[in-house]
């Protein structure tokens, strides 16, 4: 049910005095069966706490996607779960699921996902009108404002540039206040300029709105702008790295497969 008050928190980054925004305790996704059967997830438990801004590397097919996808409520893990500051995220229904993401949850995606048809203000008026919220447009501004796109009120997606569309798809993400933002590869379409603003905005919602950041990533330079990076691999967290450096990051993925390999020794001796 959704609502549910979750277990004690365990984990989060030490010091913090903040409650635990995130959790996921044991999930799976399965996807497929029998012969197209692929483990996603493979028993993924964290602790985030509120205020964090954490990023999620891996190769390529490591899950990374699907761990967003089931902890924003988008997809539905096949065992585990999910827990969003202390609420469970499980659901009696489509509808109890949805309105629980847009009361809680922000999602910007690589792509933007803005509809062409609509104004920028139209945008992001948008989440608090399916909300059923006010349709609060000085909210709208002063959110546009502060990505910089105040004098793009009017403008369809199609008038501006991506890094700019992407600030649009930022300032819809933030205008119901989520408490948790989850971004798939948010710069993954943009210059280096354009994903700088992004990444500097999104760093922004953690420390002056004491929202909690997850965003998924390719890049060890927009990583570095996060406090902690999660390494995925196989479905599976295989490391952690607090204060990432562009650098470091960079590094440890290039050992991450012998990482792992490593690890899986290590389990079988
Ligand atoms: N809808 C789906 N049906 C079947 N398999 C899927 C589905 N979505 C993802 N997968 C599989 O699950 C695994 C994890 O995919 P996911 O997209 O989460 O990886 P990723 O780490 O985000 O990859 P990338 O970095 O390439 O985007 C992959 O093997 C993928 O093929």
């Amino acid at each position: 049910m959704i609502g549910r008050k979750g277990p004690a928190p365990v984990g989060g980054a030490q010091g913090q005095p903040q409650g635990e925004a995130l959790r996921l305790d044991g999930v799976r996704k399965v996807y497929g069966a029998e012969d197209n059967r692929v483990v996603a997830l493979d028993g993924v438990s964290l602790s985030l706490p509120t205020g964090s801004f954490t990023a999620v590397m891996g190769p390529s097919g490591s899950g990374k996607s699907t761990l967003l996808q089931c902890a924003a409520g988008l997809d539905r893990p096949t065992e585990g779960r999910v827990f969003v500051e202390g609420a469970e995220l499980s659901g009696d229904g489509e509808a109890a699921l949805t309105k629980f993401r847009r009361e809680r949850i922000g999602f910007v995606f690589q792509q933007f996902n803005l509809l062409p048809t609509l104004t920028v203000t139209q945008n992001v008026v948008l989440p608090l009108k399916l909300a059923g919220r006010k349709v609060d447009r000085g909210r709208a501004r002063t959110v546009l404002e502060r990505v910089g796109l105040g004098e793009r009120l009017n403008h369809l997606p199609a008038e501006l540039s991506g890094g700019q569309q992407q600030r649009v798809a930022i300032a819809r993400a933030l205008v119901t206040r989520p408490r948790v933002v989850f971004a798939d590869e948010p710069t993954g379409a943009l210059d280096t300029r354009s994903a700088r603003d992004v990444l500097v905005l999104l760093r922004e919602s953690v420390q002056v709105s004491g929202q909690t950041v997850v965003m998924v990533t390719h890049d060890p330079v927009a990583a570095s702008f996060a406090d902690a990076v999660l390494y995925l691999a196989d479905g599976r967290i295989v490391g952690r790295q607090v204060a990432p450096t562009a650098e470091a990051v960079a590094e440890r993925m290039t050992h991450l497969a012998e990482e792992v390999e490593r690890q899986r020794t290590m389990a079988e001796a």
